[in-house]
C-alpha cells in the first residue's frame, strides 16, 4: 500500500534547519537512511534523520525524495545523536557534521562506487597466519588492563604510561578481552597522526589475524575510504583505528574507545567543525556506557586535572616495559659555553660520534622545516617576507625556492637582494635541510635520513622512510615533530634537541606544555631496548641558551607530575584553561580595521552576567593569504552558561549579516 511521509532531511548545507521532504512510495524509508533528493537545481544526498505525518509547508510545495539508498544499512540514532552533540556544542548546523563524516561515494547521485566497494566488501578475507605472542605483562601492565575491562559502563581512564612503557601492550590484550567476551564487539583506536597508523596496524592485524581492521585518516584515496568506513559501518570491522576524523565513524557495536597520545594538539581540528577528537570521544563513551582510555606520558592538563578532581581514574605505568631498559639521561648543553657550529654543538658531535662508532642510531630533532626560516640582505636589511601574509618565507635550497608555510605562495630563489641589489643574501637560522647539510659535512660517511612534511610528500613514503630506520639502515635520522612521537625505535640511544627555546617565551599560554610534551616524546624515543654490551648508556642532549629554564630542570629528572602541578597552579591563579571555558570568535576582511569593528559590534551585544567578553584583537599571525585577522575571546566558568550564551549570541551575529568571513571556536587550543 502506498502512503505518506513527511521524511525530516538534513544537508549539508550552512542552513541551520531541518527540511522536509514527501515519501510517497511503498516501504517507508527508516530514520538513518540516506535519501537522493533535488535541492534547488542540485542533486544531493541527505540523512533522514525523523519522520512525520504533517508539514508546515503545503502539500503542493513539498518535493518528494528521488530514491532511498536501500544498500545502506541506516546509521544508529547514537550516532545521530554524537553528531547532534557535536554540531550543537561546536555550533554548527547538523548537517554539515553528519554529511562529511560519510565517505563522498556514499553520497553521489550515482551509485556504481558504493555498490563496487559493498561488493568488494561481501567478500570474504582468509584468514591470514598465527596471532603473534602477547608477552607477559607487568604487574602494572596488568593492573591496567583489569581495570579497563572490569569496567561496567562508561568509565574513563588515563593510561599514564611514561615513554617505552608498553601502552599499546595494555591495548591489545584489553582489546583481547573486550573482543572476545563479546562477538560483535568493535574497538576504536584513535593515533595523532597518520604516520603512526601503519605501525599500530600492523601491530593489531598481527595480534588478531584473523579480524578486519579497518584504518581510517584523511590520506586515504576516496575508494579506499569507503571501503574502510563501510567496514566499520556494517560491523564486519571489529577493530578501527585511525586519526581524529574516526571518532565520527558510523561504530554500531562499538564498546571500547582507546586514545594513543590523548595530549596531542592534532586531535583538534583546526577549520570547519572545530571539533576535539577527544573530547567527543569522551561524550561518545558515556552516551554509549563504554569505557575508554586516554594513553599518554604526558597528558594534557585537562585529562590531568580531571585525574585530580577523580572524575578520571589514573593508570600508571612507571617503567619500561622492556625489563633491562631505563629512560634516557638528559643532558642540558648551555650553548653560550658550547658554541654550535653550524647549528652543532661540541657535545653534540661526539655524542653522535660515539653512536656511529658503536653502530647505534641517533635522532636530532628540530621543529622547523625547510633550509632557514628566512634569508636577509646585510646591506639593506631586507628580508624574505611573504607579501601575502605575515610571516617570512622560508628558504627551500634543494627545490631553489622561498615557500611561505601559511599560505603555499612561492618564489624563485632571488640572485640578489630585490630592494638594494646586494648580491650577498643569507639565510637566517636553520630548519631541518640545513641542518642535514652541515651533518653530511661532519660525518661523510654516515647515513643519514630527513624525515619531515617536505620529505615525505608522496603517498607512503614515510613509512617506507620509517621502515629503512627500523631495519638499521639510518645512523642519523633528522626531523620534525613527524618523528618525534609513538615510534619504537630499537637500536636508538641518542637524540639531540636542537634550538627548542623559542617557544619559552611564546605568548601562547599552552606554550610551554606543548614544549614539555613534545621533548619528552622525542626523548622518549631513546634506549627502548635493553642497554648492548659495551653500548652507549642512552642520553638527550638538549643545545639550550637557558639551562637553568623550570621547564628544563623538570625535564631533566623526567618529572611530568611536577612539571603539570607547577602548570596548573599558574592557570588556576592566572584563571585560564582547565579553570574556565573558553571561545574565540575570529574575523578576517581585507583590512584588519573591518575584521576588529565587526569583532567589537558583537562584543556590544546583550552580554549576560556571568561571561566575560574580551577585546578584540589582531591575531598574532595578523595577515594570512591576503586577509587581515582579528580574534575576540569570550570566557565564562560555566561550560552551559558558555553554551547558552553562544547559541543566543550566533544568532543575533548571523541577523548582523557581515559581509566578511568569521568562525567561531569552542574550547579554542591556539589563541
Ligand atoms: N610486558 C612486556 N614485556 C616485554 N616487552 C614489552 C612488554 N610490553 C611492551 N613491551 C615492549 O616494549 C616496547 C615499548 O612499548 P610501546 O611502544 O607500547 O610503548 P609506549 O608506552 O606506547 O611508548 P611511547 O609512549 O613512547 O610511544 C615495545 O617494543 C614493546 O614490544
Ligand atoms: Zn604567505
Amino acid at each position: 500500500m502506498q502512503s505518506e511521509k513527511i521524511l525530516q532531511i538534513v544537508l549539508d548545507t550552512p542552513l541551520e534547519r531541518v527540511f522536509d521532504y514527501l515519501w510517497t512510495g511503498e516501504e517507508t524509508p527508516q530514520v538513518g537512511q540516506f535519501a537522493l533528493l533535488t535541492f534547488g537545481r542540485r542533486e544531493m544526498v541527505g540523512l533522514i534523520v525523523a519522520m512525520k505525518q504533517n508539514s508546515d509547508i503545503p502539500r503542493d510545495k513539498l518535493k518528494s525524495v528521488l530514491t532511498v539508498r536501500q544498500q545502506l544499512s541506516p546509521v544508529s540514532s547514537e550516532w545521530i545523536a554524537l553528531c547532534s552533540f557535536a554540531a550543537d556544542y561546536y555550533q554548527r548546523p547538523l548537517g554539515e557534521v553528519a554529511l562529511p563524516a560519510i565517505p563522498k561515494n556514499c553520497r553521489t547521485s550515482k551509485t556504481t562506487a558504493l555498490d563496487k566497494a559493498l561488493k568488494k566488501l561481501s567478500l570474504s578475507l582468509e584468514v591470514k597466519g598465527e596471532p603473534s605472542e602477547s608477552p607477559q605483562l607487568n604487574a602494572a601492565q596488568q593492573n591496567a588492563v583489569q581495570h579497563i575491562v572490569d569496567a561496567k559502563g562508561y568509565a574513563p581512564s588515563l593510561l599514564y604510561g611514561v615513554t617505552g612503557s608498553g601502552k599499546t601492550e595494555v591495548y591489545l590484550q584489553a582489546a583481547a578481552q573486550v573482543l572476545a567476551r563479546d562477538a560483535s564487539a568493535q574497538i576504536l583506536i584513535l593515533v595523532p597522526e597518520i604516520n603512526l597508523t601503519p605501525q599500530l596496524q600492523g601491530h593489531f592485524q598481527a595480534r588478531f589475524p584473523e579480524l578486519t581492521v579497518a584504518v581510517l585518516h584523511s590520506g586515504m584515496a576516496e575508494g579506499e575510504r569507503t571501503l574502510h568506513w563501510l567496514a566499520a559501518h556494517t560491523g564486519k570491522a571489529r577493530l578501527i583505528l585511525g586519526t581524529r576524523l574516526a571518532i565520527l565513524a558510523s561504530l554500531p557495536a562499538l564498546k571500547l574507545i582507546i586514545i594513543d597520545e590523548e595530549h596531542d594538539p592534532s586531535y583538534k581540528q583546526q577549520e570547519g567543525l572545530r571539533y576535539s577528537a577527544r573530547d567527543l570521544a569522551i561524550w561518545r563513551a558515556r552516551q554509549l556506557n563504554i569505557p575508554v582510555v586516554l594513553g599518554s606520558a604526558t597528558p594534557s592538563l585537562e585529562t590531568w586535572q580531571h585525574t585530580i578532581s577523580g572524575r578520571y581514574v589514573k593508570l600508571s605505568l612507571p617503567d619500561r616495559a622492556v625489563a633491562a631498559a631505563v629512560l634516557p639521561k638528559m643532558r642540558l648543553i648551555d650553548i653560550a659555553k658550547d658554541r654550535p657550529q653550524e647549528g652543532l654543538t661540541a657535545s653534540l658531535i661526539s655524542a653522535l660520534k660515539q653512536r656511529l662508532d658503536k653502530g647505534e642510531q641517533s635522532l636530532l630533532y628540530l621543529n622547523r622545516r625547510g633550509y632557514a626560516p628566512v634569508i636577509a640582505c646585510d646591506a639593506c636589511g631586507w628580508m624574505s617576507n611573504c607579501t601575502r601574509c605575515s610571516a617570512f618565507l622560508v628558504l627551500h635550497k634543494q627545490e631553489h625556492k622561498l615557500r611561505c608555510h601559511h599560505c603555499s605562495f612561492e618564489l624563485r630563489i632571488p640572485k640578489s637582494c630585490p630592494t638594494c641589489g646586494n648580491s650577498d643574501i643569507q639565510p637566517l637560522g636553520r630548519g631541518t635541510q640545513r641542518i642535514e647539510e652541515n651533518l653530511q659535512k661532519f660525518f661523510p660517511d654516515a647515513k643519514i635520513r630527513r624525515i619531515d612534511a617536505d620529505s615525505t610528500r608522496l603517498k607512503g613514503s614515510a613509512q617506507a622512510a620509517f621502515e629503512t630506520v627500523h631495519r638499521g639502515e639510518v645512523d642519523i635520522l633528522i626531523g620534525t615533530q613527524m618523528v618525534a612521537k609513538g615510534h619504537d625505535f630499537k637500536n636508538l640511544t641518542l637524540v639531540g634537541v636542537i634550538n627548542p627555546d623559542n617557544a619559552l617565551f611564546s605568548q601562547d599560554y599552552r606554550a610551554g606544555e606543548r614544549l614539555f610534551a613534545q621533548l619528552m616524546q622525542v626523548s622518549g624515543r631513546a634506549g627502548r631496548a635493553a642497554q648492548k654490551e659495551g653500548g652507549s648508556v642512552s642520553e638527550v642532549l638538549v643545545q639550550t641558551r637557558y639551562p637553568q629554564h623550570p621547564l628544563y630542570h623538570a625535564l631533566k629528572t623526567h618529572d611530568y607530575p611536577r612539571f603539570a602541578k607547577e602548570c596548573l597552579a599558574e592557570r588556576q591563579q592566572a584563571g585560564l584553561p582547565p579553570f574556565i571555558f573558553q571561545a574565540l570568535l575570529r574575523a578576517e576582511a581585507k583590512e584588519l580595521q573591518i575584521a576588529i569593528a565587526f569583532l567589537r559590534q558583537a562584543a556590544e551585544l546583550n552580554v549576560p552576567e556571568g561571561i566575560i567578553m574580551h577585546d578584540p584583537i589582531p591575531m598574532s599571525l595578523m595577515k594570512m593569504a591576503n586577509s587581515e585577522r582579528a580574534q575576540l575571546l569570550i570566557e565564562s566558568h560555566s561550560r552551559p552558561a558558555l553554551q547558552a550564551f553562544l547559541k543566543e549570541w550566533l544568532l543575533q551575529l548571523r541577523t548582523l549579516k557581515p559581509r566578511i568571513t568569521w568562525s567561531l571556536e569552542v574550547d579554542p587550543v591556539d589563541i
